[in-house]
């Protein structure tokens, strides 16, 4: 009887020239990326990490924030002169960053730089007020980010984790989470970028209003009309990019909490897609997925454990732009570089056990 490829893979790692299991997570991590690229000799070709920057209405109340919004355009052109943290790893992993202007309150268009402009607006509305965007924004958001993804495919790219900027972007993250797993609002909202209690308190009460406003609870299977009343730009392109790097069979990576609220958005998406048989040859849009870390925003550590998975790091790191993603890269890497270069017992004429 021949054998899976699954048991063909657990074959190869069981015979490599260390005991059983002795690599741990990474020998998970092989499993899954052979699983998905299909094969007992899977490669890692042109990761990139790719930002999505969008600016959020709320952000203008200073509600739900310490910094004012700007600093969003500016983390941009910060990113685009290769001083953020997230520049910083790339280069050292050797990755290429890409960054998008999802919607950012900023015309960035006399900027020599090379940044994907795909501006669904100048920032979201303020959903303590009306909808974030319209439902034909979010699609269009949507869209324009598997539009990102199919064409950072086909440059050659098979691995690719996902980053963001956008002020306030955890209070959407935070309702989207609430929504999704109907637990309370308060459940998943954090310090963000660093609120005291007093600030914290107020955050947690303007959501709790909002979640209120725009019956949240009943859009558990709606995501695209959650985007639209409480989205961000960033979020809908995100989750719009994680559907198409599954459909490209990419390995994905996912970085922290504002990211993990896109995948819950793609995966809602995906399900549904699932139902009608649209996607019928996909597993599920999770087990493309390897976790980079836990983050160190509230309830993050939740979202994880409802999901099942378990990232590769936990370094209390509460960033975004992708930067777990990229520090997560060099342990993929050496996930499937053990897989094939390493010597076998056979190969190397080492005694297994008996
Ligand atoms: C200078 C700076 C750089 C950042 N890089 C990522 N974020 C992170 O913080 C923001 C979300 O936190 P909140 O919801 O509390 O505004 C996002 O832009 C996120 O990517 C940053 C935030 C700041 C201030
Ligand atoms: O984990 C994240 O993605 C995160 C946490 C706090 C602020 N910005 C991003």
């Amino acid at each position: 009887m021949s054998l899976t490829l699954q048991q063909q893979l657990q074959h190869i790692i069981d015979h490599k020239t260390k005991p059983l299991g002795a690599l741990g997570r990474l020998e998970e991590v092989a499993m899954q990326i052979g699983l998905i690229q299909q094969t007992t000799k899977p490669v890692i070709q042109h990761p990139h990490i790719i930002v999505f920057a969008g600016d959020h209405g709320i952000a203008t109340t200073g509600l739900v924030n310490t910094f004012p919004q700007e600093v969003t355009a500016q983390m941009v052109l910060n990113f685009m002169h290769g001083g953020a943290a997230i520049n910083v790893f790339c280069r050292q992993h050797k990755l290429t960053l890409k960054v998008v202007d999802a919607g950012v309150n900023f015309d960035f268009s006399s900027n020599p730089v090379d940044l994907i402009s795909a501006k669904i607006g100048y920032g979201t509305k303020n959903y303590l007020n009306e909808p974030a965007m319209s439902v034909a924004q979010a699609q269009q958001a949507i869209d324009k980010g598997k539009a990102i993804v199919a064409e950072t495919a086909a440059s050659g790219c098979n691995c690719i984790g996902l980053g963001e900027m956008g002020i306030s972007n955890t209070s959407s993250a935070a309702l989207i989470m609430s929504a999704m797993t109907g637990l309370p609002v308060v459940t998943f909202t954090g310090r963000g970028t660093g609120l005291n209690n007093d600030q914290l308190q107020t955050k947690i009460d303007t959501l709790h209003q909002v979640y209120e406003k725009h019956a949240l609870s009943e859009l558990k299977e709606k995501p695209i009309e959650l985007l639209a009343r409480i989205g961000g730009f960033e979020i809908a392109m995100m989750a719009g990019a994680y559907l198409e790097a599954v459909k490209q069979k990419m390995v994905v990576i996912v970085d922290g909490f504002i990211t993990t609220a896109a995948l819950l958005i793609a995966n809602a998406i995906f399900m549904a897609e699932k139902q009608k048989s649209l996607v019928s040859d996909w597993k599920t849009l999770i087990d493309h997925c390897i976790f980079a870390h836990t983050s160190h925003e509230a309830g993050h550590e939740k979202i994880l454990g409802r999901l099942g998975v378990r990232p590769l790091l936990n370094l209390s790191m509460r960033l975004g732009e992708g930067t777990g993603a990229a520090l997560a890269m060099p342990l993929i890497q050496s996930a499937v570089t053990f897989l094939n270069e390493m010597a076998s017992f056979e190969s190397a004429g080492v005694s297994n056990k008996e």
